[in-house]
């Protein structure tokens, strides 16, 4: 028997989106709730079941201007709590500086192997979740510097990245968004969940 693959969701939108690409493979689709704690708790909810071989973070998310463009698709090198720290005089303080855990979870080596494979137009990077959305020029500015790497910003991927513990993981994002200044009217929805499903089509071709 092969068991599916799971794609978790924070919104019923974006799950409609991946299930309206991914609607040929062994994938089920289930939305779990917005920010890291919701995504946290209802992936390992699903995943109690022991009915999943993998998981997958998918959804709309920010794009670091010059790194990520609105419609563009992300596959996550690395899911990073951004904000999962200490703030100091001396700037943020990072989990791992404070000797509690990692802030760092790196996506499956064959499951990311796959899905690149799968996804050639994709845009490579380290994904940050972080429980607000960013809304200023200055934390934008902030974020892109203590994140070399970062091309999107999430609210979900490290909370599903935790639940998946050990099982196979990685995360997709279509970037609706810009991350900076609060303009929530530039916000491209309908852009961002039609290169959802586009880009859900991969699922099959890289997990089926
Ligand atoms: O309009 C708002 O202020 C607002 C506040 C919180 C959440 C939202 C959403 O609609 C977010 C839904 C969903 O989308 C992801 N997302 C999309 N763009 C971003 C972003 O720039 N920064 C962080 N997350 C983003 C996120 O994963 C949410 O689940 C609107």
């Amino acid at each position: 028997m092969t068991y599916p693959l799971l794609v978790v969701t924070a919104v019923a939108a974006e799950a409609e989106a991946v299930r309206a690409g991914a609607d040929r493979g062994h994938v089920v689709v289930e939305p779990v709730g917005v920010g890291p704690a919701a995504a946290a708790a209802g992936t390992a909810r699903l995943l109690a079941t022991g009915r999943y071989r993998a998981v997958i973070s998918a959804g709309i998310a920010g794009g670091f201007v010059g790194r990520a463009p609105v419609g563009a698709t992300v596959l996550g090198a690395r899911s990073i709590a951004a904000d999962l720290g200490a703030e100091s005089p001396d700037g943020f303080l990072p989990v791992e500086e404070l000797g509690f855990g990692t802030s760092v979870l790196p996506a499956d080596p064959l499951l990311f192997k796959g899905l690149s494979a799968a996804l050639p137009g994709a845009v490579v990077g380290d994904v940050l979740t972080l429980a607000t959305v960013t809304g200023t020029g200055a934390t934008a500015d902030l974020l892109a510097t203590r994140f070399p790497g970062a091309v999107a910003e999430a609210m979900e991927g490290f909370g599903v990245a935790v639940a998946a513990a050990g099982l196979p993981f990685a995360e997709l994002r279509t970037i609706s968004n810009p991350i900076g200044p609060r303009d929530r009217a530039a916000w491209r929805l309908k852009e961002a969940f039609a290169a959802l499903s586009t880009a859900s089509a991969a699922l099959w071709t890289a997990c089926g």
